[in-house]
């Protein structure tokens, strides 16, 4: 992991500073000491006197999941992991109506082979560390949340939706001609069982919040304004639990998942690589790149 890190904080200092990064939280008079510790593109506030930590996707104008944002994310991620005040996250997006809109496909279309590569283990790296935290993970999907997006909600350990009928959420990978990885069916199949995921994956289906709070893939709908008081409020549930007691549970449900990656990451790299770069992929993603600008009209 350190060897990770260290590249991260490279390509950071490379992609220069950005607005917000590591300022001081503004604190009213006797209200809550609040942290400001998040990156540009990941607004991080840790309520200590909580526990409690808010992680605000801000990647805009959809929270597209980039390679340089992701490392953002990595890095306050661990610095929370890391902070022994901080027991809960909650994961949220200051994008409007989007929470995030995947992976970035901008960076599986014409690049080489070891920009794929790099990619490709960051995901995982996202993946890894977000499912195995130690910390109560709850997403507040506070809009819509297609593929890697709905991977990241999926880590988490609970899932508030707002109750939009314009939002929608699933693993739509096959709509774009791409294949989820077996590691993105493993954790759908951990949310909702084999063969709600078997036809998810098949058809690529994006659900309506009633649909997805139906199947159970998210656990929770709220009316939108209610969305952080909801999160806060579960999180105090979760919080109650004895952290080690919670933490073992979670790592014996999710380990079995989490070795198989591990097991496999080179060749499921190798193999994301030798995939993106077919000609009929590279296609697929540029046919449906243009589909989103037509739809923009
Ligand atoms: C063996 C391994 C195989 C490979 C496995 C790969 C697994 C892949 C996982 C993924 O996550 S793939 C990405 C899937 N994502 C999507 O399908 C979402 C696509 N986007 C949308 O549906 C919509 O954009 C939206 C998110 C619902 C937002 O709609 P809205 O109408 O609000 O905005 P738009 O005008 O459509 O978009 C604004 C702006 O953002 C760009 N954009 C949207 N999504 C992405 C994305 N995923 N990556 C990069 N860029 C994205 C969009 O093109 C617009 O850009 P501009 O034209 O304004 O520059």
């Amino acid at each position: 992991m350190a060897a990770v890190a260290v590249t991260m904080v490279r390509r950071l200092l490379r992609s220069g500073p950005r607005p917000g990064l590591c300022g001081a939280g503004g604190r009213e008079p006797g209200a809550a000491p609040r942290r400001a510790i998040g990156h540009g593109r990941v607004a991080v506030e840790l309520d200590s006197s909580a526990g409690v930590a808010v992680m605000k996707m801000e990647n805009l104008p959809v929270n597209s999941l980039s390679l340089d944002f992701l490392t953002e994310f990595l890095i306050s991620l661990e610095k929370l992991e890391n902070d022994r005040g901080c027991r809960g996250v909650i994961l949220t997006s200051g994008a409007p109506k989007i929470f995030s809109a995947g992976l970035d496909i901008m960076e599986m279309y014409r690049k080489s082979t070891e920009h794929y590569a790099e990619f490709w283990k960051t995901v995982q790296e996202m993946w890894l560390r977000l499912y195995q935290s130690n910390m109560v993970t709850i997403a507040a999907i506070n809009g819509s949340s297609p593929a890697g997006g709905c991977l990241m909600a999926m880590c988490c350990d609970y899932r508030i939706m707002a109750e939009n009928p314009k939002y929608s959420i699933g693993l739509n990978e096959t709509q774009l001609g791409i294949v989820a990885p077996f590691w993105f069916k493993d954790t759908m199949v951990n949310t909702i069982g084999n063969r709600a995921t078997e036809r998810s994956l098949e058809l690529g289906l994006l659900y309506s919040p009633p649909e997805a709070h139906k199947i159970g893939l998210v656990d929770q709908l709220v009316p939108e304004e209610k969305i952080q008081s909801t999160a806060a409020a579960v999180m105090s549930q979760w919080l109650a639990i004895p952290d080690h007691a919670r933490q073992i549970t979670k790592s014996m449900m999710r380990k079995p998942t989490v070795d198989r990656l591990l097991a496999h990451r080179e060749s499921d790299i190798q193999n994301f690589v030798s995939f993106i770069t077919k000609d009929a992929i590279q296609k697929s993603l540029h046919m449906y790149m243009e589909m989103l600008k037509q739809r923009r009209g």
